[in-house]
């Protein structure tokens, strides 16, 4: 789906989490004590969530999952809305479990915004410090405050009902940090929103994390949002963490399937012996790198080329029968499905689909492209 990565995230931009008093806690320094120090062991009926989780105050992490993962089940967990049936959840140093759920320093966007439709936008805004017990008047000074830095200040005096959904996301957005969080969840944060959108409150979104100074835990389905938002990405599936790591790394070595498919790589697991791994079933893959042991091998579905005859000289050798499994467009191509000896995935411009006659069923042979089949430690 994408191999974008987001890389390091700017630490410029507004400071968004701060005022006179800090909101991100003791910095990088102290990230041993400071930010998320978390194992949530949870039920929901006969799912069993058991995830570790651990971030640095600044840092953004992007709990990445199919449906049904516990993706949810863990930010409820973090909010205090699901109690813990083991393990434990320390912020800052402190074991949040001993407080209340709504005396935690936790702030929540949901992915439906939950704003009081009868109240405007700054009312909404200034909810958390009034709860907090801050007068009305400088409760409302510091909602317009909040909605200025997240360019609302016209809208304002606007009810939910008149806003669009990027605006209410970002309504959403400064009613959560008003409360100054030390933890800041966001649920499926560009769910609601339309394609179009999207590509903007995703990189508004971007901006105002990078200047929030505490942890924030973001949870999504979708890799791109992952990808872009996210300094790390921790891979949820039934329950576990099945990978983490930079967006960057996530995307080049797959560990899983599941991440594979979202990352549109082939994915094979085998024994590396020099420049090829024999995968476990039999098929040996020639690959770029000079590897001893088990390892993973991955590369994208633009190295594997398709011919219709067994093509000769150089590539022979590594060409592979194959038949056609099932075709989708996929943007300006064609994703081919290919099973046999090693099951595949190829992407071909549209034109040469058509040349190749590809159908179901057609027998085709398959060559990857050693240089771009990356190996590593499995
Ligand atoms: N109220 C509930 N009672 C019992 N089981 C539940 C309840 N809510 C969720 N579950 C189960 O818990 C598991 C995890 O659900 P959860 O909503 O955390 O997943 P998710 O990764 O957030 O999925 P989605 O992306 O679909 O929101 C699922 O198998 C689901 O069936």
């Amino acid at each position: 789906m994408t191999g974008t990565a987001g890389g390091a995230r700017a630490t410029a931009g507004p400071s968004v989490g701060a005022g006179e008093e800090t909101a991100g806690g003791p910095g990088e320094t102290g990230a041993a004590e400071g930010g998320l120090d978390a194992r949530l062991v949870a039920e929901r009926g006969t799912f069993r969530l058991d995830v570790a989780l651990r971030a640095a105050p600044g840092e953004v992490v992007a709990l990445l999952g199919p449906n049904g993962s516990g993706k949810t089940t863990a930010l409820r967990a973090l909010a205090g809305l699901l109690p813990l049936t083991g393990g434990h959840l320390r912020l800052d140093g402190e074991d949040l479990e001993r407080r209340p759920p709504e005396s935690r320093p936790v702030g929540v966007v949901f992915q439906d915004y939950l704003l009081f439709p009868h109240l405007t936008a700054v009312d909404n805004v200034a909810f958390g410090p009034r709860c907090r017990g801050t007068a009305k008047a400088r409760a409302r000074a510091e909602a317009r405050a909040w909605l200025d830095r997240m360019g609302l200040a016209d809208h304002a005096g606007k009810k939910p009902r008149g806003l669009s959904g990027g605006q209410a996301q970002r309504v959403a957005l400064a009613r959560a940090l008003a409360t100054r969080p030390r933890l800041l969840l966001l649920d499926e944060p560009l769910a609601a929103l339309d394609a179009r959108t999207r590509l903007d409150v995703r990189a508004r979104l971007r901006h105002h994390l990078a200047g929030f100074e505490a942890v924030a835990v973001l949870v999504t389905h979708e890799p791109l949002d992952a990808m872009v938002l996210a300094d790390r990405v921790v891979v949820v599936e039934d329950g576990r963490v099945v990978q983490e790591g930079s967006p960057a790394d996530v995307a080049r070595r797959p560990r899983t399937d599941y991440v594979a498919r979202l990352v549109g790589l082939n994915l094979y697991r085998g024994e590396a012996r020099g420049h090829t791994v024999r995968v476990d079933g039999g098929p040996v893959i020639a690959t770029a790198d000079d590897l001893t042991g088990p390892a993973f091998v991955a590369f994208p579905p633009g190295a594997v080329t398709l011919h219709g005859d067994r093509p000769t000289g150089s590539g022979a050798r590594d060409a592979r029968r194959c038949a056609v499994a099932g075709l989708e467009s996929h943007g300006d191509l064609v994703r081919v499905d290919l099973t046999g000896e090693l099951p595949l995935v190829s992407d071909l411009t549209t034109v040469a689909a058509a040349e190749l006659d590809l159908r179901p069923g057609a027998t085709v042979w398959a060559v990857v492209d050693a240089a771009r089949a990356r190996a590593y430690r499995a």
